[in-house]
């Protein structure tokens, strides 16, 4: 649940580290706009002057550079500090996303993180802009108003009864269109979401006519309306509110001219006063016309507190270096009574796994087999600590894997998952093996298309099979003691596929390595030690080779 005091806190732990800048910044600006106002009041001194003193032209002299140095200093220092926070949030957010738990970022779809980091992050960050915009005009309406307040208390009364109802307006109008923020904000994350449709989706909606007009009409479509139209009604408030507000300014400069000679006003204190008057309502425009801009601000600061509330629970210790060697030396990966079940969010039956009981040995080839959606990927993700088992425990050589010690554990494994990420770049131990590459890239016979330049393939723009020919090679790279292959030889060409199990994986195993592999290629299934199979999140089948070859026997 959204708590207000995060907000807050949040803001103010942002703005931590730059306090004594931001106050610096705010108090120089707030005192360039007190200048203007000085320097206005001095403006009409000298306008109703018999003579022009020298000592009125060296404080008419000083005030404009006072008036340039404070606000040039808050514009550049709040712009200093504004790019410090937007830094600071574009790191904490990606931090929170790196260390935020797997099944946590699995369920927080990506377009809602992509909308937050390009929507919410360029709304704060063209906030941030116009910070020092508004301390500095905030400072020359104070200004003025103490200097008319003591031009004229009366007349000052009838201007701000004026002033007062445009800004009443202004404000109404922000509470009008509060909700339209929130819809557009809606609106920008559905966008987000057919954004992707369009790329990652070109080739069906090239292919199917109905599903394109149903993208581009009613989602995509419909997103984009949703924001034009939002954005259109808002504008239209905020239109009338301030064509209001400038009525109500100007009917209050006629009432003060009207009320010239029944309030008995003298010529020069009215004209300075509305002189002034006539200045002010720039600064004053300028704040009104950023009130939609910090609504809209807002709203994007709460959707990131939201998402940083969501992946709070995150591995800090992630980020702490280094961490503890690995050891090669594994024993046995054991599942106590493991169980995970995934939240009941979506449709009636969330999928649940064991418990589970499983002692992998050290050295061993296991296959995982079963049916598609019988929770494979799910029980690979928590051998892997990848997920945290709600009961039960993993266990390494006979410990217990704990919070503490579970990324050091997993330094253990190399994994190609079923849909895994392709990096361009090779990060070897110390450089291991790199004199190898050009090895493995041959006996995966990718040599002809692929070289190592600069410590990255030179291209990965290869077809399926190819590409995780690839991500192997980034296993056989990182040297780990654990391989766990999640339908390796799936995109792999007959030929290929005979060559990962028949040589590759029999060739590991004599390289001292463990490998877990999930297959659906029945033909294969003797390459295996050891073979599971599960149906519904169970294991209800185990074999091992010999137990195999002694039921064979009869
Ligand atoms: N992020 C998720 N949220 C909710 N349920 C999920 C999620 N991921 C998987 N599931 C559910 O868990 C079940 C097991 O999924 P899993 O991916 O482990 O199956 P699998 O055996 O690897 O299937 P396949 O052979 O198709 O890859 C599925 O029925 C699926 O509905």
């Amino acid at each position: 649940m959204f708590d207000k005091r995060n907000l807050v806190f949040t803001a103010f732990s942002l703005l931590r580290p730059f306090w004594l800048i931001s106050l610096l910044s705010t108090l120089i600006g707030a005192l360039g706009g007190l200048t203007t106002a000085w320097l206005l009041a001095t403006i009409n001194q000298a306008l109703y002057a018999d003579a022009i003193e020298s000592s009125l032209a060296w404080i008419f002299a000083g005030l404009v550079v006072l008036k340039l140095v404070g606000e040039s200093t808050a514009n550049l220092s709040n712009g200093f500090v504004g790019q410090q926070i937007i830094a600071r949030l574009r790191k904490d957010l990606s931090d929170k996303i790196l260390t935020a738990p797997i099944d946590r970022l699995e369920r927080f779809q990506v377009h809602r993180l992509s909308a937050a980091l390009n929507h919410d992050l360029g709304l704060i960050s063209a906030f941030t802009f116009q910070v020092s915009t508004l301390a500095i005009s905030a400072s020359i309406v104070f200004g003025c108003i103490v200097y008319l307040l003591l031009l004229s208390p009366t007349l000052f009364l009838i201007a701000a009864a004026g002033i007062g109802a445009g800004a009443a307006a202004n404000l109404y109008a922000r509470h009008l269109t509060a909700k339209r923020v929130e819809r557009i904000r809606m609106a920008h994350e559905d966008l987000h979401k057919h954004f992707r449709c369009l790329t990652q989706g070109a080739k069906e909606l090239r292919l199917n006519r109905l599903r394109r007009s149903a993208l581009r009409e009613n989602q995509l479509g419909s997103a984009v309306n949703r924001i034009r139209d939002e954005t259109l009604s808002s504008t239209r408030i905020f239109m009338a509110a301030n064509t209001f507000a400038t009525l109500m300014f100007f009917a209050a400069i006629g009432l003060l001219i009207a009320l010239r000679f029944g309030l008995k006003l003298d010529k020069s204190v009215l004209s300075g006063f509305i002189l002034v008057l006539l200045f002010v309502k720039g600064p004053i425009d300028q704040i009104l016309s950023l009130l939609p801009l910090i609504g809209q601000a807002q709203v994007a600061f709460r959707k990131l507190v939201e998402l940083a509330t969501e992946f709070s629970n995150s591995e800090q210790y992630l980020l702490l270096e280094p961490q503890k060697p690995i050891s090669p030396i594994i024993t046995s990966i054991e599942l106590s009574g493991v169980l995970y079940a995934f939240p009941a969010e979506k449709g009636p039956s969330p999928f649940s796994l064991g418990p589970v009981d499983l002692t992998i040995k050290g050295g061993e080839i296991l296959f995982i087999v079963g049916e598609n959606g019988s929770g494979k990927t799910t029980l690979i993700k928590l051998i892997l600590g990848l997920y945290t088992p709600q009961e039960g425990a993993v266990l390494l050589n006979g410990e217990a894997v704990t919070t503490e010690t579970c990324d050091d554990y997993r330094q253990i494994f190399s994994t190609v998952f079923f849909d895994y990420y392709l990096f361009e770049d090779l990060a070897t131990p110390d450089g291991f093996g790199l004199e190898k590459v050009t090895t493995y890239l041959e006996k995966l016979d990718i040599a002809h298309k692929v070289r190592i330049e600069g410590g990255a393939f030179s291209t990965t723009d290869l077809s399926a099979g190819q590409r995780k020919r690839l991500a192997l090679i980034h296993c056989y790279l990182e040297n780990r003691p654990v391989l766990v292959f999640d339908e390796w030889a799936a995109e792999q060409d007959p030929t290929f596929r005979t060559i990962f199990y028949r040589e590759l994986l029999p060739d590991l195993k004599r390289q001292g390595k463990t490998l877990i592999v999930i297959s659906h290629d029945d033909r294969y299934f003797d390459a295996a030690d050891r073979l599971i199979r599960l149906k519904e999140g169970q294991i209800v089948e185990a074999w091992t080779e010999e137990s195999a070859a002694q039921a064979l026997r009869g």
